[in-house]
C-alpha cells in the first residue's frame, strides 16, 4: 500500500451554502496539511467559516450545504469519496470530535458511564468499563468509578469537557478536531484543559485540529496556525512564523486585538524546544 506523508491532507476545499438567492461560500478553496502528532490551529473571526470547515472534513455540514474538493484525506483514506456508511466508522475511530459545549454532547438522563461505554466499539461489557474507567483516569477526573453513575448535570463546565475528551479518545483517534473547546470556561480551567490536551497529544501521538478564535489559547500549544478569513486561509505557517513575522494585515490586525496576548506567548526559545 502507498504510504501517505500526511494525517490530514484537504486540497481545494469549497462548502458553500445556497440561502434564498445567493450561496454563501462559507469555506473557499481551502488547502491545509498537517503530520501525526502535531496541533494545527485554525483562528479567525466569528463567522469565518472554522466550524464549517471542521465539519466539512468528517462530512457533517448540513443540508442545503455542499462539499467540493480535490482531497479530504486522512492517513490516506479518501474521505471525499467515502460513503455515508463508511464515514460513520471513520467517526469517532479515526477522527473524534470535540465541541464548546460538553452539556450538549451527553444525554441528560442516562448515567455518564453508560453513555461512555456505549462508545467503545470492541470488548466485553467489563472490558468496556475497564476502557471508561481507565480513560477517565487519564483526563484527570476524581473518583472514576464514582462517576460513572453520575448524570451530566452534576458535574461542573471543566469537569464536563474532560469527560467529553474521555470519550471522544475511547477508541483512540489518530485525528481529534477540537472546536472551541475552552471558550465556555473560565480562564483558570481553560488552562487545565489546554494542558491536559497537549499531555494527551503526546501520549497518543495524535493530532489536533483546533479551532479557535482566541490567539492568547492558540499560542499556548499550537505547532501550525492557519488564519482563515471569510472562508479563505490568509495566511499559514508555524506558530512562531505566525506570532512573531505575521505578513498579512488580517493576522496583525487579529494580534492586535488579542486582549491576553502579551502574557501568553511562548517565547522564541520555548517553541524551539517544542519544535
Ligand atoms: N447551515 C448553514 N446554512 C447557511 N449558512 C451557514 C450554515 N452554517 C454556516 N453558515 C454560514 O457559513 C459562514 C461560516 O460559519 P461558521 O460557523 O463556519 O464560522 P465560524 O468561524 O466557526 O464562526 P463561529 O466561531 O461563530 O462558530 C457563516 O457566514 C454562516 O452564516
Amino acid at each position: 500500500m502507498q504510504s501517505h506523508p500526511y494525517l490530514l491532507d484537504i486540497r481545494g476545499l469549497t462548502t458553500s451554502f445556497a440561502v434564498a438567492d445567493r450561496t454563501i461560500s462559507a469555506v473557499n478553496g481551502v488547502t491545509l496539511r498537517m503530520h501525526s502528532g502535531e496541533t494545527l490551529a485554525v483562528v479567525g473571526e466569528s463567522g469565518s467559516g472554522k466550524s464549517t470547515l471542521a465539519l466539512s472534513v468528517l462530512k457533517l455540514v448540513q443540508k442545503p450545504g455542499t462539499i467540493q474538493a480535490e482531497c479530504i484525506r486522512c492517513h490516506g483514506k479518501d474521505l471525499l469519496n467515502m460513503s455515508e456508511r463508511a464515514m460513520r466508522s471513520v467517526r469517532g475511530k479515526d477522527i473524534a470530535m470535540v465541541f464548546q459545549d460538553p452539556a450538549t454532547a451527553f444525554h441528560p438522563m442516562m448515567p455518564l458511564g453508560k453513555q461512555l461505554m456505549e462508545t467503545v466499539r470492541t470488548g466485553t461489557r467489563k472490558e468496556k468499563k475497564q476502557r471508561v474507567l481507565e480513560m477517565l483516569m487519564r483526563v484527570g477526573l476524581p473518583d472514576p468509578e464514582r462517576q460513572l453513575r453520575s448524570y451530566a448535570h452534576t458535574l461542573s463546565g471543566g469537569m464536563l469537557q474532560r469527560v467529553m475528551i474521555a470519550m471522544a479518545l475511547l477508541n483512540r483517534p489518530q485525528l481529534l478536531i477540537a472546536d472551541e473547546p475552552t471558550t465556555a470556561l473560565d480562564v483558570t480551567v481553560q488552562a487545565n484543559i489546554i494542558g491536559l490536551l497537549r499531555d494527551l497529544k503526546r501520549q497518543f501521538h495524535m493530532g489536533i485540529l483546533f479551532i479557535s478564535h482566541d490567539l492568547g489559547v492558540v499560542a499556548q500549544f499550537a505547532d501550525q496556525v492557519a488564519v482563515m478569513r471569510r472562508g479563505n486561509i490568509v495566511e499559514y505557517g508555524s506558530t512562531e512564523k505566525i506570532f512573531y513575522h505575521p505578513e498579512h494585515p488580517y493576522t496583525r490586525h487579529l494580534l492586535q486585538m488579542a486582549p491576553r496576548l502579551g502574557s501568553e506567548l511562548p517565547s522564541p526559545v520555548e517553541i524551539d524546544r517544542h519544535a
